[in-house]
């Protein structure tokens, strides 16, 4: 508490102006920002001017010339972060969660059995952060012998879970989702699927009300349209409401296929991934993969694939072969809940995550059962 008002006199005295809304604790999301009085739609609540907005421009020379010229800004900021603490990051660092924090959300710093039981779009995300910190750990780590992979992998999952998205013209050069920078009380705003909307400028970042807000409601920004598996593996948490989320029934459907059906889906870039939302009976692949599936649509798969949508005369069977798949994936949904339950490593907290999305996914087919 201490350390965050010194950081929020720190901003200040640095031009951030925060406007109706503090910094607070959130029950079991570490801090967030509430209203501090009733807030009117559009209003500007925060601006942090540019010269604190830390991304590629900001990595010191000493940093970026030892490390190979195609090194990403992730690892670049994280490298930054690591040796440079003790400035004006020193303030901004003492309010960042623990390595202790991470280890109960992330994925990333979990037992191996419990990341196998991730779902698999979740196992996904994290296999591609595995190897993307293996190989910054390994570039910094060549240059900087001295560093600490422990301290580097904690700044590492700093940039992961805080930074926005940002380019300049000398940032184009990078992928896209590499094209990050850090904004110190930007980051203490959690995520909703709706937000207030946020904006660079060449003056710097501001955050602006999305609608109305009372006294001491939290006031949220959007990381993105993710799903669930996605904010569990990049950011540590699955929220209980979020219009983006969706179930890949990639592990429902891909043993069904043959190869030879496999080999006409990915022909047609239609072999997954397999996606159900709350509203749809499934993304356009899904649909696909169905008639394919369906013993009533195989001798004319071909020709179903190629239409808008199945005929009426045979919705009712492939609904009907929908709905057969669901209640059979629903066992195996069920029965790893059971598994993740009955666990004995990894912390509860961690197993209670990964429960809670599992549970999600039960209810998201089942309640899919319902609509066919
Ligand atoms: C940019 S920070 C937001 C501020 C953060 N709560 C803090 O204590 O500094 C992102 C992290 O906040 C947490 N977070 C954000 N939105 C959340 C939400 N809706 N529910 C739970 N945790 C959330 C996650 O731990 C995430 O990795």
């Amino acid at each position: 508490m201490e350390d965050r008002k010194k950081l929020l006199d720190w901003a200040k005295v640095e031009g951030v102006s925060l406007r109706g809304v503090h910094a607070t604790e959130i029950p079991r999301r570490g801090a967030g920002m509430t209203a501090a009085r009733r807030l009117k739609k559009g209003e500007e609540i925060l601006q942090v001017p540019i010269g604190l907005v830390r991304s590629l421009h900001r990595v010191p020379e000493d940093i970026s010339r030892k490390l190979p010229s195609d090194t990403s800004i992730h690892a670049l900021l994280a490298a930054d972060l690591t040796m440079n603490g003790k400035t004006e990051l020193g303030l901004w660092k003492k309010c960042l969660p623990t390595l202790a924090d991470f280890s109960t959300g992330m994925p990333f710093m979990w037992h191996q059995q419990l990341q196998a039981l991730l779902p698999k779009p979740a196992r996904e995300f994290l296999e591609n952060q595995l190897g993307n910190f293996h190989r910054d750990w390994v570039r910094v780590k060549k240059a900087f012998p001295d560093l600490q992979r422990q301290d580097y992998l904690y700044t590492w999952l700093v940039v992961n879970t805080r930074s926005f998205y940002y380019c300049t013209p000398r940032m184009e050069l990078y992928p896209p989702v590499d094209r990050l920078a850090l904004v110190p009380i930007a980051d203490l705003f959690n995520h909703a699927d709706t937000g207030c909307s946020v904006s660079f400028t060449p003056e710097g970042f501001a955050v602006s009300a999305d609608r109305q807000y009372r006294v001491g409601e939290e006031i949220y920004i959007s990381y993105g349209t993710h799903t669930n598996d996605f904010l569990l593996a990049e950011y540590g948490f699955v929220p209980v409401a979020n219009r983006w989320d969706k179930v890949s029934l990639d592990d429902a459907i891909i043993p069904k296929l043959s190869a030879v059906q496999k080999e006409q889906l990915r022909d047609r870039e239609l072999l997954g991934p397999f996606l159900l939302d709350s509203k749809t009976l499934g993304c356009k692949k899904m649909q696909a993969a169905i008639r394919v599936l369906c013993p009533c649509s195989q001798p004319r798969w071909d020709w179903f694939l190629d239409e808008e949508g199945c005929r009426e005369h045979c919705r009712e069977r492939m609904n009907a072969f929908l709905k057969s798949l669901l209640v059979e994936y629903l066992v195996k949904v069920r029965s790893t809940i059971q598994d993740v339950a009955e666990l004995q490593e990894g912390q509860s907290a961690q197993r209670e995550l990964l429960g809670q999305r599992w549970r999600q996914i039960e209810s998201a087919v089942s309640k899919a059962i319902k609509r066919l």
